[in-house]
């Protein structure tokens, strides 16, 4: 059993907690017999991610854009997730994203320096851009293009990261940055939910898998769960500074698709588009520090994980034809 279950139940808030790893964070803390209070503004979440929960007396549920203020009076500690996530999402929402990161931001600080509230950052290996070093440890400070059309996104949690550290400086306030990277697993929204959730949804559908650019680009996978143990033991140490929370199997774009093609009975052609605007080639997020300084790492490979995320999607596709009467 995890020790942390065993911990005193603190009041917990969750900014974007009806979002695919927010709702996953939201479980552990409700399993771990915390009050867990969740802000969201449905941009990109679902209530549907919380249903279990909804009506629990340990949980509540407040609708609410962060970029407006939050007033609460009693609050241990705040992960703050709120921000689009996804690519083409973010892309399409520029200055909702910004906006997110930067005015939500400073809203959710004040909110913790009123409280005295611990508060957690969910930062991105987005911030290293396009890395010219592999891989790549905390204390690289990154390839941006501050003016590309990731900019809303990954600028925007650069910001976030240099809000927290005003504040930990001039007020004191205790903050954690977890640099969270790729994550994938059941919930993961149907469109937008990533390059996963992608493949999966066109293998599925007997649709062309569409990679963009050669396919050698790189990403460190890693499974929500683990995504969220690493987070909450971050939360949980005294540790201010960013820490890399990442999978550790690398696997090129192209090597994803075909592993998802052999595991869906598919006449899906893996097919080659036009690369994204700068897409980062070389994500390779060193963990050294998490293992040493939180003890994490991460515990289930892709070749198992991907199965039940499959199995996942392929439940989601039996409801919706359910409802639309396909049979
Ligand atoms: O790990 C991170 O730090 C960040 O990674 C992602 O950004 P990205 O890796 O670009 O997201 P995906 O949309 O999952 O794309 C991964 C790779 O697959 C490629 N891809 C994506 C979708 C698709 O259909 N085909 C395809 O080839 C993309 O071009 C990219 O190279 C997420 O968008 C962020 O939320 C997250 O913070």
């Amino acid at each position: 059993m995890d020790t942390f279950t065993n911990s005193k139940e603190k009041r917990i808030l969750v900014t974007g907690g009806a979002g695919f790893l927010g709702s996953h964070l939201v479980d552990h803390l409700m399993e771990a017999g915390h009050q867990v209070i969740v802000a969201d503004n449905f941009f990109t979440g679902h209530k549907d991610n919380l249903q279990q929960w909804l009506h629990h007396p340990r949980f509540s549920l407040i609708e609410h854009d962060i970029t407006k203020p939050l007033d609460l009076q009693e609050v241990d500690e705040m992960y703050h997730l709120a921000c689009p996530a996804s690519p083409p999402v973010y892309m399409a929402n520029p200055v909702f994203t910004i906006t997110t990161n930067t005015v939500g931001t400073l809203n959710m600080l004040e909110l913790a320096k009123k409280t005295g509230a611990k508060i957690l950052l969910a930062s991105t290996s987005e911030i290293y851009g396009d890395p010219q070093v592999v891989p790549q440890t905390e204390e690289y400070w990154g390839h941006v293009n501050p003016v590309g059309s990731r900019a809303s996104y990954d600028v925007g949690k650069r910001a976030a990261e240099a809000m927290f550290t005003s504040y930990y400086r001039q007020f004191n306030i205790p903050i954690r940055i977890a640099r969270i990277s790729n994550s994938y697993g059941p919930r993961l929204p149907e469109d937008g939910g990533g390059v996963v959730g992608s493949f999966i949804k066109q293998a599925l559908a007997n649709k062309p898998i569409y990679v963009y650019g050669d396919g050698n680009q790189t990403r460190c996978l890693q499974h929500v769960s683990d995504a969220v143990k690493g987070i909450v033991k971050l939360m949980e140490s005294d540790y201010t500074h960013p820490v890399n929370i990442a999978g550790t199997e690398r696997f090129t774009i192209m090597e994803l698709a075909q592993l998802i093609k052999s595991l869906i009975e598919t006449s899906s052609e893996i097919v080659k588009k036009e690369p994204r605007q700068d897409d980062p080639r070389l994500r390779q997020p060193d963990i050294t520090k998490a293992k040493t300084i939180l003890n994490w790492e991460p515990q289930v490979p892709l070749k198992e994980g991907i199965k039940p995320t499959i199995e996942y999607f392929r439940q989601q596709l039996r409801n919706n034809n359910v409802e639309t009467g396909i049979s």
